[in-house]
């Protein structure tokens, strides 16, 4: 069945999304708040800016306005950065409620609110408002480079509504892209949101000189302490072990088509957090969701040494080295 798709948000993700449902077989429309890039869409077929030398299907259609990407949408993908979603969504919100239909909410971003510390499907949830299904969240590994190659790719859709996370299950299963679904909503954004600010901490200990068996610690331990806000904020366990906990930790704490990355690498190589993030030109989600982890950490009274870390390096304008040594440094402990 072919669904009418609103795909929120033109970056690298959006963009590459849209492709895989217009592939699929869905009639989608792109929206985007630059102009130039919505006519390089529709004209080009490229978005050279976010994924040089990928071109999309022809009939991906984008738009900058709000109100004809979102006519007659049954589904509304959300996937600008967590910064963005509250004010997109507000945007949103008004149009949609003179719908006949109240369209399924999914989302594909991944982070934390700053202040309020809320995951997307309840920013979500608090400016739409109840949905006659619930809010899907999709997430897993997958860089969109590689996804733009065809390269195998698996994620999960996670609702609290297992009917409509199997909806959107099927809307982007194909021979590259495998979906499994997960009641495990929190877990699912938690893992999505947390594993950018250990990947800023993994490519910050590329960038200092130290190697693999590093990189292995910090992702085993930086799993230890995702698990143990998560459990604390309602998610299961065994989702950490999942394609959004372990997997998408995997593949954002290896990969250089990481932003959070990359950031990190640049930090750890002395260069400052500011010119960092202007040179990236792309969201780099960790450094904000890093002040709310270390919030949410002290509140709940959870032990997160090196989302610390991370925090004092970012916003104390700590010492990276200190930072690992000190880590070092701490008293022996038990591993579980
Ligand atoms: N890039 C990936 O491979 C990838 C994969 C999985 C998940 N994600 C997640 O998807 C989300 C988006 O990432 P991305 O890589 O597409 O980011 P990006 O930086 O490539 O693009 C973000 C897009 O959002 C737009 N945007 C930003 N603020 C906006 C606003 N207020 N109103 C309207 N548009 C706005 C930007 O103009 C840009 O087009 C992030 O949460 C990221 O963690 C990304
Ligand atoms: O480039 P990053 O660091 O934002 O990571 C993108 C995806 O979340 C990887 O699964």
């Amino acid at each position: 069945m072919s669904n009418k798709i609103s795909v929120l948000g033109a970056g690298s993700w959006g963009s590459i999304l849209a492709s895989i449902l217009v592939q699929n077989g869905h009639d989608v429309t792109l929206w985007a708040r630059n102009t130039d890039q919505v006519n390089e869409i529709n004209q080009q077929h490229t978005n050279q800016r976010y994924l040089a030398d990928f071109h999309y299907p022809i009939n991906l259609t984008a738009t900058t306005d709000l109100t004809t990407a979102l006519t007659s949408a049954n589904i509304i993908l959300f996937t600008v950065p967590t910064p963005a979603i509250r004010s997109v969504a507000a945007q949103v919100q008004p149009i949609i409620a003179q719908h006949n239909q109240k369209p399924l909410i999914v989302h594909a971003s991944k982070g934390l609110e700053q202040n309020t510390h809320l995951r997307i499907s309840q920013i979500l949830q608090e400016v739409l408002g109840n949905h006659q299904s619930g809010i899907v969240a999709l997430s897993g590994p997958s860089h969109a480079e590689e996804v733009a190659k065809k390269d195998i790719t698996l994620i999960t859709a996670a609702s609290t509504d297992l009917t409509a996370a199997k909806t959107v299950q099927q809307l982007f299963m194909n021979d590259y892209f495998r979906v499994y679904t997960n009641s495990d909503l929190i877990g699912v954004e938690l893992g999505a949101a947390l594993k950018n600010v250990i990947a800023l901490g993994s490519g910050t200990l590329a960038g200092l000189g130290y190697g693999d068996n590093a990189k292995a610690a910090l992702i085993t331990r930086g799993l230890a302490e995702i698990s143990r806000l998560g459990v604390v904020m309602g998610a299961n366990p065994l989702t950490f072990t999942g394609l959004s906990g372990v997997g998408d930790l995997i593949v954002t704490c290896t990969s250089v088509h990481s932003r959070n990355w990359r950031a990190g690498n640049q930090l750890g190589q002395g260069q400052k957090l500011a010119d960092v993030i202007a040179k990236m030109g792309m969201v780099v989600e960790g450094v904000k969701t890093c002040q709310s982890a270390y919030e949410l950490a002290q509140q709940q009274h959870i032990d997160m040494p090196i989302t610390q870390a991370i925090y004092q390096v970012l916003y104390q304008d700590a010492d990276v080295q200190t930072e690992v040594k000190q880590l070092m440094q701490r008293e022996g402990k038990a591993e579980i």
